[in-house]
């Protein structure tokens, strides 16, 4: 049987504790272990799903590798810690909007060989309209050993409910920059967090002093929240979140979403 990758070399801001209640009881990290990962959709199904590398519309412009259901699947640690965030949210007329879950390790690989053809640019207007694509991993925009893998990292958003209505990217739309002003952008029908989703720019740092007041407040609303359950941010992104005691600190799945 496949022996899962392991290792401690991961973003900075995702280092989980040095051992895992769970690690040990992992045989083959390339099958789906239902005892210890479960889809939020059973856990909350009120939490919005809007998977997003499953689609054409993310930075590569293509779907992703791995993803071959729209479904968000996190460790049960995670879900239920995300599933207590959207239970304070809801009586605020909001809800919780994900973006990415696990992610098997052929996605990230997929990542990785399309950040090595640096004339492949079809979506550089709006993921990364001023980062030059060969920075994107050095500069923590993505990694290469990512938290996602583990099962226990999520990129998420808040939704004012009624959920507005979306814009609807088909392949080959004119892109427009993920920093511009929320009504100039792709139409999310998120908050307005001061950029889209996976807008690789100093923008996104979650600190960045040029945001406004709302957008700085909103960002604020998720962090506090997400830390109160549990979870931890990044210092590059204001949407991704790892889950302080996640239960598989050192395995990177290589299960695919079916
Ligand atoms: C690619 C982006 N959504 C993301 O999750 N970035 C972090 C750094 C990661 O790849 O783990
Ligand atoms: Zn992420």
């Amino acid at each position: 049987a496949f022996l899962p990758a392991c290792g401690s070399d991961e973003e900075s801001e995702n280092a989980g504790p040095t051992d895992g209640a769970m690690d040990s009881q992992i045989q083959d990290a390339s099958i789906f272990p239902s005892w210890a990962f479960v889809s939020i959709a059973e856990v909350d199904p009120t939490i919005i799903v809007e998977m997003r590398y499953i689609t054409d519309h993310n930075f590569l412009g293509t779907p992703v590798r791995g993803y071959n259901a729209a479904k968000c699947l996190l460790t049960r640690p995670a879900a239920t810690a995300l599933a207590k965030v959207q239970t304070e949210l809801r009586p605020l007329g909001l809800s919780l909007k994900v973006y990415d879950c696990y992610r098997p390790q052929g996605a990230v690989d997929h990542f990785v060989e399309w950040a090595k053809d640096l004339n492949d640019t079809k979506m550089r207007q709006e993921f990364y309209p001023t980062v030059d694509k060969a920075n994107l991993f050095r500069d923590g925009y993505i990694a290469e050993k990512s938290g996602h893998t583990r099962g226990s990292t999520l990129d998420v958003t808040i939704v004012a409910l009624p959920a507005g209505e979306q814009e609807v990217y088909k392949s080959g739309d004119a892109l427009r920059e993920c920093t511009l002003p929320a009504d100039q952008r792709f139409k999310d029908n998120s908050l307005d967090f001061g950029t889209g989703f996976d807008c690789f720019d100093l923008l996104a740092h979650p600190e960045n002093p040029a945001l406004t007041g709302p957008q700085r407040a909103t960002r604020m609303l998720l962090r506090s929240m997400m830390d109160k359950y549990g979870f931890k941010g990044l210092v590059e992104e204001w949407w991704h979140f790892t889950l302080r005691n996640e239960p598989f600190p050192k395995t990177y799945f290589k299960f695919t979403i079916d």
